[in-house]
């Protein structure tokens, strides 16, 4: 009887990877950027799945770039320096005081639960803050926004070193301004800067739900930027997810060639997005 349920998971797994095979080839040398928002990094289980993923991507020739977000972790951490915190449009309102947390966190905590899961799987991560070897180089995003940064050049030729030694970059969302100021950037916007540098293939979008909601709750599967506009005009995209599409429409004008807003929770979700007909969450694509 096992033998029999063995025979037949094996033949599951042979038709998927049969399926998956033109998909495999599809991705040969792609550069898929994955932003890993923090209400997507759940238990330690997650991650460990998230990060078998990435290094499977990569066995199969994907070169893959992971931005990381970790919103929620700053906020516990905020909290208990009782620091008040507020944002405007999804983006936080950054002091120095803020600004000091969000560093130590994002640069501190959270890079190195991601790197560490990834190198645990086999794989070489290495983690960076966009100061890093000047990964993003920012300017200032809006006054009323204090230190957060809108970026304003990526240093690509390093990621391409990084892919050459078959390194997978794994990057915190901080900027350096021009004068040495350490900027705070959105997660989101940091992903979809660096995506538009590298003309990536593919950036994926981590987060909490399973795609963008219409104004009845459904997932709109495919959308247009048109549509973005609208539905953001009508206030049924708002909050978080209007960094996300914002991004996602910014990207697409940079010359990513697809962008992808999905349940980061759900398991195997880049590689079902990546590697299967049906994919998983909200495509967009001009
Ligand atoms: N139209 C919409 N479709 C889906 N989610 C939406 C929509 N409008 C607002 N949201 C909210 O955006 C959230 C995702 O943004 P956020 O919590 O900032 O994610 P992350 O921490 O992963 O960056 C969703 O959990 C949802 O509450
Ligand atoms: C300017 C700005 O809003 N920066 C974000 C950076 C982290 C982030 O984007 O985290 P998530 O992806 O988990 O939301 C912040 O301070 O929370």
């Amino acid at each position: 009887m096992k033998t029999r349920d063995m025979n037949r998971d094996w033949i599951a797994t042979a038709r998927t990877l049969s399926e998956a095979l033109p998909y495999l080839q599809r991705y040969t040398d792609a550069i898929v950027v994955i932003k890993l928002g923090g209400h997507a990094m759940g238990s330690d289980e997650a991650m460990d799945t998230f990060a078998r993923d990435v290094v499977l991507m990569q066995q199969v020739g994907v070169n893959p770039v992971i931005v990381h977000g970790g919103g929620p972790m700053i906020n516990q951490m905020l909290d208990k320096l009782d620091i008040k915190s507020e944002f405007v449009n999804g983006k936080r309102v950054t002091d120095e005081a803020t600004m000091e947390v969000v560093e130590m966190v994002l640069s501190g905590r959270v890079n190195k639960r991601i790197v560490q899961a990834i190198n645990r799987q086999g794989g070489k991560a290495v983690g960076l803050s966009g100061k890093d070897a000047n990964m993003i180089t920012c300017d200032p995003a809006s006054p009323d926004l204090g230190l957060v940064g809108e970026p304003s050049e990526i240093n690509v030729d390093f990621l391409h070193t990084l892919f050459n030694d078959d390194a997978i970059p794994v990057i915190a969302p901080l900027g350096a301004g021009r004068n040495g100021e350490t900027y705070n950037i959105n997660g989101d916007t940091a992903a979809g800067a660096i995506a538009a540098a590298l003309k990536a293939d593919r950036l994926l979008l981590l987060t909490d739900i399973d795609g963008v909601r219409d104004a009845s709750g459904r997932v709109v599967t495919e959308l247009t930027p048109e549509q973005i506009r609208h539905m953001t005009a009508d206030g049924v995209i708002a909050g978080g997810m209007i960094p996300k599409t914002e991004t996602a429409l910014a990207a697409i004008e940079g010359g990513v060639r697809a962008v992808v807003i999905l349940d980061g929770r759900a398991p195997n979700a880049t590689l079902l997005e990546l590697f299967t007909e049906h994919g998983a969450g909200s495509l967009i694509r001009a």
